[in-house]
């Protein structure tokens, strides 16, 4: 009963649980013993009840029965016990693999892919649907062994015992097995518009959550507590009228599955039949005894339900991510001969997936950038541009739909991932840090560097003294549940980390906003010391910046309208020319207004 890996992406909740079937069929195997033992040990009561209503019981005969029944109730206990462990240890290996090959898989993927369908959501696939494939194996499995088996053995026994009888039994059933159905007829769109309301309250507090810093800003945060009443309303609505439309059906159903209605009239039959002559007490016993176990048989396939509808629908997201496919790797890696960077015509859309209307056309057309090793070189344009999309085409975040980016003269896509990581460092504005010391984080950079190193990488990005100021100082955990650090600071960690890779490649996202003038002086400063030397691809943001720049690129709607130095675009008079108007009247509108100017600190 080892484990077994998956070998195809798996679709639906038996192909996710593949890799522990065997396991599974053993847990399902032991529960269908020990529900055929259950009946076995009640089975045994009817003949001991003849001989103790004959008139010469024979008291060895019954001892040998008492005996068989005992010995079927150990062994119904037993199974059942071993049942459940191994379907428990089946959904805790299931778990694990699980994980393993989700993370192993979300490693491989395109980066891209990670950032678009978001932390929250690979959040809720790794821990919520795994776990929910987990109750569904550790709860369901054995619950599907007896839950089959009971009605069936039964219903044999019974028929065996009396067939007239066993039809009385059965007819109580059918007349449940209709109200259960009118109560579920509509069960699955019932269930999705209770699952969407209920989506939608989490979204909303989750938005009411993260958003309230905003909010607040804007009113007392009423208007938004208005949309959670209003979902909340929706959410209490739709539950209550699926509830008033299947409580009188739903209630009647499960009340003629409770054992009492069956016995009642088997009782009243049975008696009946025993006056006139033609049933014998010991078989009616048989039936006395086993019809409330159909009956309590029949819940468990309801709840079992329950269980497949909530691990398909984790299953079915769960092999979305592993159906993903993974970025390829070369065969034959190369290694590049500069650090020079070459976009050649490359074109780029993204997937039908992501795509609305508005975003079908290409985010990037035919774009050709010629950039020398050392050399700096700013992307600019508008908005939606294709600024981010081509900066993060570099580091394979996506694979380009046509052309090439060649690093040294080499194709990205012929390197191995850790060659291209050696050679680009990337400084994005949204600062990554993980739940670990202040050190660690900047080791991220180079796991082998010695402390020193990692202290002068933080001086040079200016962190070093902020550093110190924390609590534990260097061993000061950073990350969303430690230490609260400034916008500012987090960026000059990651600068930081940057400095220790020492890569000769920088792919730099500018900040849009910076928090006070005296961070954004540090931020500039750690900024200049880190590109010093280097290839530097910077996504501009603010225009003064780049004044230095050795080539600024234009982009607008995805195409490359213009390039060349600033002085050049400034007099070309097109959309640089119009931009860089754009922000010398914003200047001097906050030069009137503020009392550090930013272009000082400029450091490129
Ligand atoms: N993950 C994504 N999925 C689908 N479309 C995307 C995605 N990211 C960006 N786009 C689209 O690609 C186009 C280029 O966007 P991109 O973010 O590269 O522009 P940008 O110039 O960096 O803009 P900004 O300055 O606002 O950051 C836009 O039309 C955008 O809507």
């Amino acid at each position: 009963m080892t484990d077994q890996p998956y070998t195809t992406p798996p679709t639906g909740s038996w192909a996710i649980v593949a890799p522990v079937k065997g396991k599974i069929v053993g847990a399902i195997a032991l529960s269908v013993i020990s529900a055929i033992a259950a009946i076995a040990a009640l089975l045994a009561i009817p003949p001991i009840a003849t001989e103790l209503l004959s008139t010469s019981p024979d008291l060895d005969q019954i001892w040998v029965w008492v005996a068989m029944s005992a010995i079927a109730v150990v062994i119904s206990f037993t199974t059942k016990v071993f049942a459940f462990s191994t379907s428990h240890l089946a959904a805790f290996n299931l778990e694990v693999i699980l994980r393993t090959t989700l993370t192993e898989h979300l490693a491989k993927v395109p980066l891209g892919y990670i950032t678009t369908i978001g932390s929250g959501a690979i959040k809720k696939i790794v821990q919520d649907d795994v776990k929910s494939l987990h109750a569904f194996v550790a709860d369901s499995t054995p619950l599907i062994g007896r839950a089959y088996t009971t009605p069936v053995v039964s219903l044999i026994a019974m028929f065996v015992a009396d067939w007239r009888l066993g039809f009385v039994t059965l007819a109580v059933l059918p007349v449940g097995m209709i109200f259960i159905q009118l109560a579920l007829h509509d069960y699955a769109e019932k269930r999705e518009e209770y699952d969407r309301a209920n989506e939608q309250i989490n979204q909303v507090v989750v938005e009411f959550v993260q958003g309230m810093q905003v909010v607040r800003t804007f009113d007392d945060g009423s208007s938004s507590f208005a949309r959670f009443q209003r979902s909340l309303d929706r959410f209490t609505q739709i539950t209550r009228e699926w509830n008033e439309a299947t409580q009188t059906s739903g209630r009647l159903g499960t009340l003629l599955f409770e054992p009492l209605p069956t016995l009642t009239i088997v009782s009243i039959v049975g008696a009946w039949l025993m006056l006139q002559g033609t049933l014998e007490f010991p078989r009616l016993l048989v039936f006395l005894l086993l019809s409330p176990r159909l009956c309590g048989a029949f819940k468990p396939i309801f709840t079992l339900s329950y269980f497949i509808n909530q691990s398909n629908a984790g299953a079915k997201r769960i092999g979305v991510v592993l159906a993903e496919p993974i970025l390829p790797q070369p065969g034959r890696p190369k290694y590049p001969q500069d650090a020079s960077v070459q976009i050649k015509d490359v074109s780029f859309s993204y997937g039908v997936r992501e795509a609305s209307p508005q975003e079908s056309r290409p985010a990037l057309h035919r774009v050709s950038i010629d950039i020398p090793a050392e050399s700096v070189t700013a992307l600019v344009g508008p908005s939606g541009a294709g600024k981010t999309t081509l900066a993060r085409l570099i580091p394979r975040f996506w694979d380009v739909s046509n052309g090439a980016i060649e690093i040294g003269g080499v194709d990205v896509r012929d390197m191995t991932s850790e060659t291209l990581m050696s050679w680009v460092s990337f400084v994005f504005q949204d600062t990554f840090l993980l739940y670990d010391t202040i050190r660690n984080n900047i080791k991220l950079g180079r796991p082998n560097a010695t402390d020193a190193e990692v202290e002068a990488a933080a001086q040079v990005a200016q962190a070093h003294e902020f550093i110190l100021e924390l609590p534990d100082g260097y061993d000061t955990i950073a990350g969303e549940r430690g230490t609260r650090l400034s916008g500012g600071q987090r960026q000059r960690i990651t600068i930081a980390r940057a400095i220790l890779q020492d890569n000769p490649i920088i792919v730099l996202d500018e900040a849009t906003a910076f928090a006070d003038p005296e961070n954004e002086a540090l931020i500039q400063q750690a900024i200049a010391s880190l590109t010093t030397g280097k290839t530097v691809i910077v996504i501009a943001h603010r225009l003064p910046t780049i004044r230095s720049a050795d080539q600024i690129v234009v982009l607008d709607q995805g195409n490359v309208v213009e390039s060349g130095k600033h002085d050049e675009l400034v007099s070309a008079n097109g959309l640089y020319a119009n931009l860089w108007k754009r922000h010398e009247e914003a200047q001097n509108w906050q030069l009137r207004t503020r009392s550090v100017e930013i272009r000082n600190f400029a450091p490129l």
